[in-house]
Formats: structure tokens, sequence, C-alpha cells
């Protein structure tokens, strides 16, 4: 007969030991990445998010630039964070789309030890009805735009390593850049591409001792979320509600200490943490708990996957009928009434 003790202890050895071989073989290695007196570079940083980031990073004692377009609001960040912090950040007016202008930012404030590229522009709307300018605007904007900061300011941030500490590139990515939503075909396109660009990047940069980190915020209650409401499909929101909304400050808490403990995917709400965990994928994972929770949650977070999925096609479902409805109620209602 078989010892019922055995049953329990394998039972707890199963677990211990994929938790022991996980610790084995993650990479890469997880590593502290320090902000205090450190060049924090914030891209999109007079507004929002990075805002909040730049001002949570200077009042932790970073020395802080933030870039932007408008030198307006870029001037007015800046009294922001001064008042409040009695700190004066670096202000850089450009578009990231311009290579030239984002290289003379980062030559004239000197190498970057913590990037954080932020910007972003959002426009929701169905792709039949959204203008091809709007999509290639986007995709400038978030993803080529990212690729000209990264450009121009990884040189700087190569040289010199060594004596300077861990490096850290953080991309502002989006829920929406794990999972394709309604309204955002060319949204979330530049945010998956930000996922292929840190994938890759991490493997290339490792060997200089930059870490690459991506952040995967759900609404995020900023200047950008009230404008993009004014014209958001239906659905969109609707879809969108199935994870919280947040504040600016909430998320660039979470986004700070993501990349000061070098987490390679950092989600911002419990949301955020479930869908990061079914969307895991081949991403590096540094912390093996996390890695044993990626491996033992899988199967059970694809039957959630599935609900969500069968959940937010039924909204569409009931959408269209609706949207039947409306057209039979003023086209037959009327003719019933003249008749
Ligand atoms: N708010 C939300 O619900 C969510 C936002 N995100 C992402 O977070 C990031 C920040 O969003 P949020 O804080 O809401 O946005 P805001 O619109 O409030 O701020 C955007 C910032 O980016 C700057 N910016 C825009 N275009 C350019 C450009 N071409 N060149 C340089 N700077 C530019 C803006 O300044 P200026 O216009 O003067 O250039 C501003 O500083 C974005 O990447 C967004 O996709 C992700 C998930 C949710
Ligand atoms: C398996 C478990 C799944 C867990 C839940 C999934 C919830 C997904 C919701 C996606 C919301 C997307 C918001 C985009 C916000 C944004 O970027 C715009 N505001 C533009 O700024």
């Amino acid at each position: 007969m078989a010892d019922p003790n055995l049953f329990y202890i394998s039972l707890l050895l199963l677990p211990l030991s994929l938790l022991f071989l996980l610790s084995l073989i993650t990479r890469p290695r997880p590593i502290k990445i320090p902000i205090k007196n450190r060049h924090v570079f914030v891209t999109g940083g007079s507004s929002g998010i990075g805002l909040a980031l730049a001002h949570q990073a200077a009042s932790e004692g970073a020395h802080v630039s933030i870039l932007s377009r408008s030198i307006d609001k870029l001037e007015e960040a800046k009294d922001a964070i001064r008042v409040s912090t009695g700190i004066d950040v670096a202000i850089f007016a450009a578009d990231v789309r311009d290579f030239e202008a984002v290289q003379k930012a980062v030559n004239e404030a000197g190498p970057v030890d913590v990037l954080i590229v932020n910007q972003g522009v959002f426009v929701a709307q169905e792709l039949e009805e959204q203008k091809l300018d709007e999509v290639r605007f986007m995709i400038d904007v978030n993803l080529m735009g990212s690729f000209n900061m990264i450009k121009a300011a990884l040189p700087g941030m190569k040289r010199s390593r060594k004596d300077r500490g861990p490096g850290s590139i953080a991309l502002m990515s989006s829920q929406a850049g794990q999972v394709g939503i309604y309204g955002y075909t060319a949204y979330s396109a530049s945010k998956f591409g930000l996922r292929g660009l840190a994938e890759a990047l991490q493997q290339e940069v490792i060997g200089d001792n930059i870490h690459v980190s991506l952040v995967f915020p759900p609404d995020t209650e900023t200047p950008g979320l009230a404008e993009e409401n004014k014209r958001k499909p239906q659905l969109t929101s609707i879809i969108a509600a199935s994870s919280g909304a947040m504040k600016a400050d909430e998320v660039a808490k979470k986004a700070l200490d993501g990349i000061k403990s070098s987490s390679f995917i950092i989600p911002c709400n419990s949301e955020g943490i479930l869908l990061s965990i079914a969307t895991a994928g081949l991403s590096p994972q540094r912390s093996y708990l996390m890695a044993f929770v990626e491996v033992v949650a899988a199967g059970i977070l694809r039957l959630a996957a599935l609900c969500f999925q069968w959940n937010w096609y039924g909204s569409i479902e009931k959408w269209h009928m609706q949207k039947k409805e409306r057209i039979w109620t003023t086209v037959y209602g009327k003719r019933v009434v003249r008749g």
C-alpha cells in the first residue's frame, strides 16, 4: 500500500522544485536601478502621466529633463514642479517625429541614465471612419517617435555606463498594447509595436547594463484622455471599462517602482496583472516568483481571457442589434405615422 504521506510530500515537492528550477533559469537577473542623483529624461513630460513621472522622479532626488512640443506647456510644467518640490527640471521643446530636433535636445541635456519614452497620441475611431493621416500620426508619434528617442539617447547611455551604474529605457505602452480593442486599430498597432521593439532591444543592450521596461496602464485621468473622450466610440468605452480607471499619479508610482526594480513588464492595476500574466508569451521575466505564477496560472487565465472575449463580443452584438432597431424605428416608424 502506498504511503499517503508520500502523496502529500510529492504534492509539496512538485511546486517547490518548479520554483527552484525557475530561480535558476529566469533571465535576465533582477537588478535595482537607482533614481536618486541620476539623469531621468521623460518625453511627453509636460502633461498627464509624463508630468506625474517627472514630478515623482524630481521629488526622489533625480535630475529630471522633460521633452515635448509646446514650450508653453513645458514652462507650465516646470513651474508646477518647482512650486511643489522646489526643484527645477530642464525643459526641451521638440517633436519626437523630428530626429534632428530630438538629437539636439538629448545632446544638450547630457547623458541619460533613465530614459522614459512616454509621449503618445490617441484618437479612438473605427478604422473605416478614421483618416489615414490620423493612423499615420499615431504610428509616427507613438512608434517612430520612440525609435527616434532611443536612437538619439542610446549612444550617450552606453558610453561610460560602467561608472554610472545600471541604465533603464522604459516605454509607455497601454493595456490596448496587450490586447486589441474596438476603435484602437492604429493605436493598438502602435503600442503592440513597442513590445516588439522592447523585447528585441533588451537582448541587444543587456550587455551594456541597460534594462528595458514596458508600462501597461489602463484608462488614466489625464488631459489626453479628456480630449479622447470627446469623440470615442461607445463600444471602445464599454470594452475599456473592463479595466478600472486610474489617476496619473498612481500610474506614475507603479511605473517608477517597476523601473527601479527593472521589471520588463509593468502592469498598473489588478486587471493589468491578470492581463500581463495572460499575455506573458515569450517575454523575459526577472522574478522567479512571477515566472512561477505565469506557469501555474496560464491555463486558467486563458479561460478567463476567453470569457472576456465572450463578454466583449456580446456587447458588440448587442450594439449592432440596437443600431438596427434605431434604423427600423426611424425608417418604418415614420412610414407608419405618415401612412
Ligand atoms: N491616459 C490614458 O488613458 C492612457 C495613456 N497611455 C499612454 O501614456 C502616455 C501619456 O499619455 P497621457 O498622459 O494621457 O497623455 P497627454 O495627452 O496628457 O500628454 C501627452 C504628452 O506627450 C507630448 N507629446 C505629444 N505628441 C508629441 C510629439 N509629437 N513630440 C513630443 N511630445 C509629444 C505632449 O506634449 P505636446 O502636445 O506639447 O507635445 C504631452 O506632454 C501615452 O503614450 C499614452 O498612449 C496609456 C494608457 C492609458
Ligand atoms: C485574462 C484577464 C483579462 C483581464 C482584463 C482585461 C481588460 C482589458 C481592458 C483594456 C483597456 C484598454 C484601455 C486603453 C487605454 C488607453 O490607452 C487609452 N485611454 C488611450 O489613452
